[in-house]
């Protein structure tokens, strides 16, 4: 059972905290110099054990003092204690493992391993979907390691999405594991010495779906050894392959598994994951094959309290006079000192990479003015870019609690061993709630509750959870969105698939049935594909390669000029914004300014500064209509979803004071466009429409601009994207429409099916738009309802009423549609919303065909990142691709 009340301070007096009108983080004033730690040796001295009070105590501590108007907590949740369910062991586990197992504490295994296991024995593929830290890994452990021992030849495959979690992972396994076993990583970072000895003597092989899908199965042959004792495959945190990842990955197994089967293998699948929804079936699409689900939690679980937190609004204004909040960050950082201060094992998720430094460092420079330096080296910040032995150590350090605080980006989120922290903050909306449960999970100590706090950002979604906590608490995670038939991603599959090992007629149905053949014919005209006799073959040039991530090109290295040493890296796709010249550049609590950006060498030199700015790039989106695949008429609002190209270049930076943000001047950059197709929704408004919102030509622009970015703000309700997966664009005329139009479409080549979700669910997405843009006590428009963090025109023109009215418009006239619509009741529709949204598109679309690359790779790359954090999807950024 959960209660949900609202939180009272429990000492209400004002105190010194929160200077007013400022954006200082809770806690004394800010304004003494930064104090740059992070690069200190952690646990070179002995460090007192942690003993913070339980989450409820928690935070009525942090919330003392805090001034009534200053109140930001809205809301708080209490997860409820659950006790442990255990089963015997079952009789065929071996004695030496089980043996092993119950020297490093386990005791008994928890009821769903056994289940789990127990099925996975028995050759039945099972996804294990329990709780974080709910020891799903046994799961698969006890039925593998069991089958390794009993057949000195038989091998596993295990797959995870991030090579921090391969490297944990191998580290759990080669301590239980029989040293016959030789558990080995086969990612891109094993040196290419090593490679064919993984090869040809590891039976517990720990890698990728890059991997697999470039560096195995195209050169089957060589595995064929490995491949034909395949008895198992795990598929380790299955929710993160969602998405046009996500269809990649589905496709990467099917490959597997028809390749198995050409060596008589046919492997058991273990998949895991707490936050997987509906996950029999997720579980199910994923594979291609039946998979049963074990969902009944027997872990033990010590209760948390987790309260939702808004910052309060400042003095101060932002861009066109717009009142602003104080920031997530600013309070995150104060959490993060304060929680620290208290004795509490912390992580603070952040929503970028950038974040993660700032944070840090804010929560550092608190401590200091508090006067406790030894603190103030036991909080540090962890994210992607930084090099693999700096995050092994920093891994290191918090496990063993030399590291008290650490700001971190999702990199930290999945699966690594960390759980059994005191307290989580999250400062803004991760994007999906799998998300926001598993950061949530990393905190949970044994027999002692925990604290989670939400932090929200200044912005439309993040409002509106504040203000509804069922949005947060009452729904389950959301559905595992895939589009297989996806052609952007059928016809490279198919392609690497003939050339792997040629098509025959047999083997369509795994790929889809008729939706592939069609396919195929599409790829044979285009003379991707040869058809014989016996099969389809490749007969593209060079070697059948897709880039299943779409991470948008070579990661950028950040070179220091004057040394040449490599700092770390960025994301292609993030680099023009990220580290255009000029560009401030954040590595662990240092500061640089990019010198020069190389695009042809991928790299971007740098130099350290300090200086009190911070830099925000500027581009300009141009987009066209490819095909319409569906219209609806709504009176005198039609809503489409299709094709479109869409056509970004950054072309501008500002340079910003650090801390408040006032633009200090901008400066043009001269950097290529990129070009996206992808999918997209749009509304177009006829004249009547327009008259109909009472909005003149003067305030049409701002009206539906103001109305895009709260849109775009809210489809990740509905969608399972984040705004950062999102790009609009609004226009009072479209030359491709010849009226006003607003568009939103999907920041991935080919879409990933997050527009066309806002299509199949256009009521209920534009009543939360409507509901959260008028209920914003804001006057004009501030970043909680209209106002984009990544707006390219520096958010102008702006209409927050205008938009209302358009809304208004456009809910009337799909109202009235629905109404006519006979026999419908409200339920109804959203199922059918629903139902609507797991459509899939159906045959190639026109234009959308791509030829796979034709790029040679005599050593795989393997894109994998480190660690599953965005990049350079932060606040500065603007869409990425
Ligand atoms: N039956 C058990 N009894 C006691 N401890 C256990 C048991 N099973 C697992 N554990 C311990 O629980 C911890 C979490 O296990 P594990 O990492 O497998 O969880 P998980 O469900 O995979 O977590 P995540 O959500 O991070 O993926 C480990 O330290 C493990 O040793």
């Amino acid at each position: 059972m959960t209660t949900l009340h609202p939180v009272r301070p429990a000492a209400p007096p004002p105190g010194p905290e929160g200077a007013p009108g400022g954006d200082a983080p809770r806690g004394p004033a800010a304004g003494t110099p930064a104090v740059h730690t992070a690069a200190a040796a952690h646990g070179s001295e002995s460090v007192p054990p942690a003993t913070a009070p339980p989450g409820g105590e928690l935070l009525e501590d942090l919330l003392v003092g805090t001034p009534d108007e200053e109140h930001p907590v809205t809301h708080v949740h209490r997860l409820a204690v659950r006790e442990s369910r255990t089963l015997p062991w079952p009789a065929w586990v071996e004695p030496a493992l089980r043996r092993r197992l119950e020297d490093s504490g386990v005791r008994e295994p928890w009821r769903h391993q056994v289940e789990a296991a127990e099925l996975a024995h028995g050759g039945t593929s099972v996804v294990v979907a329990t709780g974080t830290a709910s020891g799903k890994s046994l799961a698969y452990q006890l039925p593998a390691l069991t089958r390794l021992a009993e057949d000195p030849r038989a091998c596993v495959l295990y797959l995870a999405p991030t090579k921090a979690l391969a490297r944990d992972q191998l580290a759990s396994v080669a301590a239980l594991a029989d040293p016959s076993v030789r558990p080995a990583a086969y990612d891109g970072d094993t040196p290419a010495e090593e490679r064919d000895w993984v090869r040809r003597h590891s039976r517990w092989i720990v890698t990728n779906p890059d991997m697999l899908h470039r560096g195995v199965l195209p050169t089957h042959q060589r595995w064929s050894s490995t491949l034909r004792r395949l008895a198992y495959v795990v598929v380790d945190e299955c929710h993160a392959y969602r998405g046009v990842f996500g269809s990649h990955v589905g496709h990467v197994l099917r490959r597997l598994r028809r390749i198995c089967r050409r060596y008589g293998a046919d492997p058991v699948f273990v998949l895991a994951s707490a936050t997987v929804a509906e996950p029999a079936a997720a579980a199910t699409r994923l594979v291609g094959a039946p998979v049963v689900a074990v969902t009944d939690d027997g872990s033990p679980r010590p209760g948390a309290t987790f309260a939702l937190w808004e910052p309060p609004l400042t003095e101060r204004t932002g861009e066109h006079g717009a009142p602003l909040r104080r920031s997530a960050a600013a309070d995150a950082a104060g959490l993060l000192a304060d929680l620290v201060e208290r004795g509490a094992r912390t992580l603070a998720f952040v929503r970028s990479r950038r974040s993660a430094e700032s944070v840090a460092e804010q929560a550092r420079r608190l401590l200091a003015e508090r006067g406790r330096d030894d603190l103030v080296r036991r909080v540090d910040s962890y994210r992607g870019g930084y090099l693999p032995e700096e995050r092994r150590e920093l891994e290191r350090a918090l496990s063993a609690g030399d590291l008290l605080g650490v700001a971190t980006t999702n990199a930290l989120e999945l699966g690594i061993d960390i759980a059994g922290l005191d307290a989580v903050v999250l400062a803004g909306y991760p994007g999906t709630l799998a998300s926001l449960w598993q950061q949530a999970g990393r905190a949970g100590r044994a027999q002692r509750e925990s604290l989670v706090v939400f932090v929200a950002r200044d912005d439309p979604l993040d409002h509106y959870l504040a203000h509804h906590p069922r949005a947060v608490f009452g729904r389950p995670v959301e559905a595992t969105v895939t589009d297989p038939a996806n052609p952007y991603v059928l016809g490279p599959q198919l392609c690497c698939a003939a050339a792997e090992l040629p098509l025959t007629p047999d083997d369509l149905p795994a790929f889809g049935g008729p939706v592939a053949e069609a396919q195929l014919e599409a790829l044979v005209a285009a003379g991707e594909l040869r058809r014989r006799p016996a099969g389809w073959y490749w007969a593209g040039r060079g070697r059948a390669d897709v880039d299943i991530r779409g991470s948008g090109g070579e990661p950028v290295a950040i070179i220091e000029g004057e040394t040449g040493r490599l700092l770390g890296t960025v994301d292609g796709g993030a680099s023009h914004a990220t580290v255009h010249a000029g560009a401030l550049y954040v590595h662990r609590g240092e500061t640089y300014v990019v010198d020069e950006l190389d695009l042809e060498d991928a790299c971007a030199v740098v130099h350290a500064e300090a200086p009190e700015w911070t830099t925000v790039a500027r581009d300009v989106t141009d987009l066209g209509i490819v095909a319409t695949d569906r219209t609806r008429r709504l009176g005198t609002v039609t809503a489409h979803t299709g094709v479109v190209d869409v056509t970004n270049q950054v072309v501008a930076y500002q340079r910003r004071r650090a801390g408040t943000g006032e633009v200090l001047a901008e400066f043009p950059l001269d950097l290529p466009p990129r070009q996206l197709r992808t999918r997209a929704v749009w509304l177009t408004l006829d004249a009547d429409a327009v008259a109909r919102a009472d909005v003149d030509d003067l305030a049409l622009p701002g009206s539906l601009h103001a109305a895009e970015h709260a849109a775009i703000g809210i489809l990740p309700l509905l969608a399972t994207c984040d705004r950062w997966d999102l790009g609009g664009l609004s226009t009072a005329l479209h030359p491709d429409t010849g009226t006003a139009t607003v568009f939103v479409y999907d920041g991935h080549p080919g879409g990933a099916g997050f527009a066309e979700r806002g299509f199949a669910a256009l009521r209920r997405w534009l009543t939360a738009t409507r509901a959260t843009v008028a209920s914003c006590e804001c006057e004009a428009g501030c970043p909680s309802c209209v106002q984009s963090p990544k707006c390219g025109n520096g958010n102008d023109p702006l209409d927050k009423a205008g938009a209302v009215r358009v809304l208004d418009v456009v809910l009337d006239e799909l109202a009235a549609a629905e109404e006519t619509a006979a026999g419908e009741d409200a339920d109804d529709e959203d199922q059918d919303d629903e139902d609507a949204a797991r459509v899939t598109p159906t045959g190639p679309v026109r234009g959308l065909l791509r030829r796979p690359s034709t790029g040679r790779a005599p050593v795989p790359a393997d894109p994998t990142p480190e660690a599953a954090d965005p990049g350079g999807g932060h606040v500065e950024d603007d869409l990425v691709f």
